[in-house]
């Protein structure tokens, strides 16, 4: 983290600077304020690691490391007092349910607050529910407190299309101004990401034509391979110290490709799907265990292929 005032090898002193961030300081005559110079790397370092355990997903890795260019570049020029882009950093990320969508908004925070851009980062998730009230001017209230609650990070509305539902006459289109009105307000004491599949988004965004200029950066998160779910399926495995079997892989592998072909074009739930299989077979394992009455370490932490329990059809969808 950085270091509101920290002293350079070259015997400069560097005050990291964010006008909301609390302790910071205000610069005086005597001390040379210089932008960090090893912050970039050493961020850049980190936040390679980050993308790293996140599973396939290259155009999103790809345009955060491009988020990120911008970010510094702009930084930069504005030290030589070169013009610089307007920096909205609102977001669209389109994609269906367990693409990653949630995991990459929390990682973005993550790296906001390391550059400085934002004071905290932090993430407040909500959905229409959160948004929209019951009479005239409750709408616009809720907004506004949720809105307050992620100064200095992110506000992430998933399913942000059923916002626009109900057309003109609905509340949630005064949860659309209330967010509008603030989000060119506050521009920089937080960001603003709608989530939604990609098809609702599209129709929400045609239908109010004047949202599609105020989010610049819209991220399509495609469905996963098979490939990638295993490989997501095994790194949540070991990040719960258990492992699958041979026989468990392929049993695995064979249902997904199964499943991911019977539905074709529909909702699919990705991450979510998995995370579903593996809390469900680890119940399972318990069971079975308790039953064989067998604790060695090999078979606590190894999940067979009659441990698997796949979900329904209803609960691949979402
Ligand atoms: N690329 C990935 N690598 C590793 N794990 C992933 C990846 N994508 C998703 N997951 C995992 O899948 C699960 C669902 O992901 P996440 O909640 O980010 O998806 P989402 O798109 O926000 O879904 P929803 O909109 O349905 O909430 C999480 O447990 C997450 O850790």
């Amino acid at each position: 983290m950085n270091e509101p005032i920290r002293m350079k090898n070259n015997g400069q002193i560097s005050i990291t600077l964010h006008p909301k961030r609390k302790g910071t300081i205000e610069p005086v005559r005597a001390i040379h304020v210089v932008e960090e110079k090893t912050d970039g790397h050493e961020i850049l370092a980190e936040i390679e690691e980050e993308l790293h355990s996140l599973v396939g997903l290259k155009s999103v890795k790809q345009m955060i490391r491009e988020i990120y260019a911008w970010i510094i570049v702009n930084k930069k020029r504005t030290e030589f007092g070169l013009k610089t882009e307007k920096q909205v950093l609102h977001m669209m990320f389109k994609g269906n349910p367990g693409t990653g969508k949630t995991t990459v908004a929390r990682l973005i925070g993550k790296l906001f607050y390391k550059l400085n851009v934002l004071s905290k980062g932090h993430l407040i998730e909500c959905e229409r529910a959160d948004l929209v009230g019951e009479y005239i001017g409750h709408t616009a209230q809720k907004t506004r407190d949720l809105i307050k609650k992620a100064m200095g990070g992110i506000l992430f509305i998933d399913e942000a299309y059923s916002l626009g539902r109900g057309g003109e006459k609905d509340f949630g289109k005064e949860a659309i101004d209330t967010l509008v009105k603030h989000m060119e307000d506050h521009q920089h004491d937080f960001v603003l990401i709608l989530a939604g599949y990609s098809r609702e988004m599209d129709t929400f965004l045609s239908l109010n034509p004047g949202l599609q200029s105020r989010f610049p950066i819209i991220i399509e998160f495609p469905d996963y391979s098979v490939d990638e779910l295993i490989q997501i399926a095994k790194q949540m495995m070991k990040q719960k110290e258990y492992v699958f079997s041979e026989d468990a892989v392929r049993k695995l592998t064979d249902h997904l490709i199964q499943t991911k072909s019977s539905f074709q074009n529909v909702r699919f739930s990705n991450g979510r799907y998995i995370r579903n299989i593996i809390e469900k077979s680890i119940r399972a394992q318990a069971m079975r265990l308790l039953k064989e009455n067998r604790y060695g370490r090999d078979e606590l932490v190894t999940i067979r292929s009659d441990d698997l329990v796949f979900p329904t059809q209803n609960q691949a969808l979402y």
